[in-house]
C-alpha cells in the first residue's frame, strides 16, 4: 500500500548540492508497523518527510495506495495529506490556545462531518488513549507523555491510510516511552492502521513488526 521506487533526494545550497538519499526502494503493506532506523544524519527524517508529502523528491516515485503523490500539485498534495496521512512529531505540535479535544478535532475542520459528530469522534479517540478526564484542559496542563497521547489521537481522527511518526518518544523518559509504544502497538493491532516510525534507538525499533535500516542515505 506504500511503495517507494528509485527515490533520491539532494539538498541545494548556494555553492553545492548534497545528495542525502540514494535510490531508495521499499514496500510497506497495509497494517504493518515499521521502524525506520538509522544514526543521526542517515536521512530518516528526509525519507519520512518525502513519504508524508511535506516535500518533493529530486527523483523517484511514492505510491500511497495506487496514487503517486509525487505527481500531485501543492494544493492537491495538501488536501491529500489532510485526508489520508497522519503525522506524529517528536515535539507534539499541539495548538496551545485550543483544548485537548479541540486539538484532536482540528484535522476535520474542512470535513463535512457535523461539529457534534466531530467532537464525538475526538472524545472516543481520547478515550482510546486514556485521556477521557483531560479533554477540556489545555496542552500546557499536560505532561509530555499525555501531550503525545493527544497528538496520537489527532493523527487518527481522519482515519488515515498511514501514520508517520518522527522520533515520537524522543522527548520522553523510558517509562513514558514504553507507555506510548504500547499505545501505538495496540492501535496498530486494533485499527489495522499502518505506522512508519523513525527512531535512532535500536530498542525502540525492535518493538516494531519490521525494521528498515538507513545508512548514509542508503537502505541496508
Ligand atoms: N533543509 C536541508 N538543507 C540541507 N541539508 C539538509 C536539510 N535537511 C537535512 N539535511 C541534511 O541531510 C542529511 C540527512 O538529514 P536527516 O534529517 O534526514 O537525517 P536523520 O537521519 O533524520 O537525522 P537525525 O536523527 O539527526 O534527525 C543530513 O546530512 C542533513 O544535514
Amino acid at each position: 500500500m506504500l511503495r517507494v521506487e528509485q527515490l533520491s533526494h539532494s539538498f541545494h545550497n548556494a555553492s553545492e548540492s548534497v545528495k542525502v538519499l540514494h535510490d531508495i526502494n521499499l514496500f510497506i503493506e497495509k497494517g504493518e508497523m515499521v521502524a525506520l532506523l538509522g544514526s543521526s544524519g542517515s536521512g530518516k527524517s528526509t525519507l519520512l518527510n518525502l513519504m508524508a508529502g511535506f516535500m518533493k523528491p529530486s527523483s523517484g516515485r511514492i505510491f500511497i495506495g495506487d496514487k503517486d503523490i509525487v505527481l500531485l500539485n501543492e494544493n492537491r498534495l495538501a488536501e491529500y495529506r489532510r485526508k489520508h496521512i497522519g503525522f506524529i512529531f517528536q515535539s507534539y505540535e499541539l495548538i496551545p490556545s485550543l483544548t485537548v479535544v479541540e486539538n484532536v478535532e482540528l484535522p476535520l475542520v474542512f470535513h463535512t462531518l457535523s461539529p457534534s459528530k466531530r467532537k464525538k469522534k475526538a472524545l472516543s479517540l481520547l478515550e482510546q488513549v486514556g485521556l477521557s478526564d483531560k479533554t477540556d484542559l489545555f496542552p500546557s496542563q499536560l505532561s509530555g507523555g499525555q501531550q503525545q497521547r493527544v497528538s496520537i489521537a489527532r493523527s487518527l481522527i481522519s482515519e488515515p491510510y498511514v501514520i508517520f511518526a518522527d522520533e515520537p518518544t524522543g522527548n520522553l523518559d523510558t517509562r513514558t516511552e514504553e507507555e506510548i509504544l504500547s499505545i501505538l502497538q495496540r492501535l496498530n493491532a486494533e485499527l489495522d492502521t499502518t505506522f512508519v516510525i523513525v527512531t535512532h534507538e535500536a530498542e525502540v525499533a525492535e518493538q516494531m513488526g519490521r525494521i528498515i535500516t538507513l545508512k548514509d542515505g542508503v537502505l541496508i
